[in-house]
């Protein structure tokens, strides 16, 4: 791929109110460069002054022709500002390389973002088809490769290569012939060492590209099918994949990192080659300490500029990867917000859906008047829930029409207006509360409607023998809750909201008979007191007597029973 399009492709992934701020820190480490190179030079009459105090005076007076007397009080002053103007270097370079690092990874929490919207808002039946360990790469390592890594060490190439740039130009107007060879010898080893590791990066890159989404799934595996793996006595088996993932994976992190510190034992070979060229070349010259003066104190930077060009040289290789993760991720950053209130009638029109050319809609016709109280039946796997996700607007009918009150509507996201309780409810790491309410302000949550809610859902007495009671945390997959009373929690969420329109997706399949009886008459009572709307779908034919109409889905058609 060419400069031009990387840069370009570098461009497209940063969010563009972050561009500008990457080229300013461009700007300052060159100007920090610049204050690198004036205090080597300063270093150089100090270090002469110690071996030879005589060529201070005889070089003044060679090159700018005025005798210099020089006095202690006037070495103790220059000696004096000099340690002040490298305290007030060292002060303003950390401070700025603390804000360059912070940046970088504040950056890559941008792009975390921008990934996870992109996760969320992307088409349902994608989202389905995503592998989860992949999604966690994506969202919570690959930002962070390609900021703090990726993006960083084409930062460091750029100003280090400035920098030695600058040195080796300073080093060539004053020793030519030297500086060429010390530069030929660098140079040759340098690119020996980073053609000797070019293939091992590339590895470390792909192996990256595809090991840390295969360990994530490994490990979501042994933490989501823990009871089954344990049960099933193949626990053994499950961890051996993750270790077989996560071995590979240390294993090259593990190379890259010697990698890196390896160089500066090549460099340190450089240097000793040159030096054992200038003492060979310069053998007898009297101004041999002015030459090594000069050069050992250039090498205080150089070194170190080269030892980081090659490292940036190696990020780049490696964490190229993350760059082409996040130009394959597609940009789904707006929600369709409907506007719209349901007044009277929701309809849908000649609706047809398949499942990649597999049919399991045609021409449904479907009235949802407001204050109905509406069942939909049919076998498992005829298309239920498929159903109320068009309903919804989670996913495209691929043909037909949603109406609203004689308002078509099309490519809507949510309904502003409808509640959702689906087959297995997710709960949240976090309390009851915090699971009920869904990120509400806490100053503004009802609570007397909650106990309401939990009172009529046989929940409020469970909840109250609890340790925190409402303010009990539930972990994740949580076994606090029975799989009923985590239904039970998850219609009070649903109702909490007080839907215009409530869609339940079998959501009192886990209650016994007693407890379904006790929701659905909760349910005929909110649907005749607020006029709330309600869509139930089931398999069985326990609830029919609360139901107003009754649908059922049978050959992909929709039939009012
Ligand atoms: N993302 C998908 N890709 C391909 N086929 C799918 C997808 N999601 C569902 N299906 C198929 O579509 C059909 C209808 O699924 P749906 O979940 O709507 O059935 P259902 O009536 O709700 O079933 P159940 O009562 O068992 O929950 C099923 O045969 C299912 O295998």
């Amino acid at each position: 791929m060419s400069i031009k399009k990387t840069y370009l492709n570098i461009k497209s992934v940063i969010p563009s109110n972050k561009r500008r701020k990457i080229k300013h820190f461009i700007y300052k480490s060159i100007l920090f460069a610049f204050l690198d190179l004036i205090s080597i030079s300063l270093l150089i009459p100090v270090i002469i002054l110690l071996f030879n105090p005589e060529k201070i005076k005889e070089l003044s007076f060679k090159y700018f022709s005025f005798d210099l007397n020089i006095s202690t009080l006037q070495v103790q002053v220059f000696l004096g500002s000099l340690i002040l103007f490298y305290l007030v270097k060292i002060i303003l370079q950390t401070k700025f390389n603390t804000s360059l690092y912070v940046f970088f990874y504040y950056l890559s929490t941008e792009i975390t973002i921008e990934s996870t919207n992109n996760f969320v808002f992307q088409s349902y039946t994608k989202h389905q088809h995503l592998n989860k360990g992949k999604i966690i790469q994506d969202i919570n390592t690959i930002p962070e490769d390609f900021s703090c890594k990726f993006l960083l060490s084409f930062v460091n190439l750029i100003t280090e290569t400035i920098v030695l740039f600058l040195i080796l130009v300073v080093l060539l107007i004053a020793y030519f012939k030297l500086t060429l060879i010390a530069v030929l010898v660098l140079f040759l080893l340098a690119v020996l060492m980073y053609l000797n590791k070019k293939k091992q990066l590339n590895l470390i890159n792909s192996i990256y590209k595809e090991s840390q989404a295969k360990s994530n799934s490994e490990l979501l595996n042994i933490l989501n099918g823990y009871l089954e793996i344990r049960n099933s006595g193949n626990y053994p088996i499950f961890l051996e994949r993750f270790k077989k993932e996560k071995k590979i994976l240390n294993e090259v992190t593990g190379r890259l990192i010697s990698f890196n510190s390896n160089y500066s034992k090549y460099l340190e070979f450089a240097l000793i080659i040159s030096l054992v060229l200038f003492t060979i070349i310069n053998f007898g010259n009297k101004d041999t300490i002015i030459l090594l003066t000069i050069f050992g104190t250039s090498s205080l930077r150089l070194i170190p500029s080269i030892s980081k060009i090659l490292s940036a040289l190696t990020l780049i290789k490696t964490y190229r990867y993350s760059l082409d993760i996040l130009l394959s991720h597609e940009q789904n950053n707006v929600i369709n917000n409907l506007k719209i209130n349901y007044e009277s009638q929701f309809k849908l029109e000649n609706i047809s859906f398949d499942y990649d050319g597999n049919s399991i809609l045609e021409n449904i016709n479907l009235t949802i008047d407001k204050g109905s109280f509406i069942g939909i039946k049919g076998d498992s796997g005829i298309g239920k829930t498929t159903l109320l996700y068009i309903i919804l607007g989670i996913i495209k009918p691929k043909k037909g029409n949603c109406f609203i009150d004689k308002t078509r509507i099309e490519n809507y996201d949510f309904l502003p207006f409808a509640n959702y309780v689906p087959q297995q409810p997710f709960l949240f790491n976090g309390t009851i509360i915090e699971n009920i309410v869904l990120g509400q302000n806490p100053n503004e949550i009802d609570y007397n409607y909650i106990y309401y809610l939990c009172k009529k859902l046989e929940l409020h007495v469970i909840i109250g023998k609890m340790d925190n009671e409402y303010e009990t945390e539930i972990a994740l997959e949580s076994s606090r809750l029975s799989g009923g009373q985590k239904q039970r929690l998850a219609l009070v969420r649903a109702l909490y909201t007080r839907p215009s329109l409530l869609i339940l997706d079998e959501a009192t399949n886990q209650q016994d008979k007693h407890l379904e009886k006790v929701i659905f008459d909760f349910l005929s009572e909110i649907n005749q007191k607020d006029n709330t709307t309600i869509l139930s779908v089931s398999h069985d034919d326990d609830n029919d007597i609360f139901y107003k109409n009754i649908y059922k889905i049978e050959n992909r058609n929709l039939t009012l029973l």
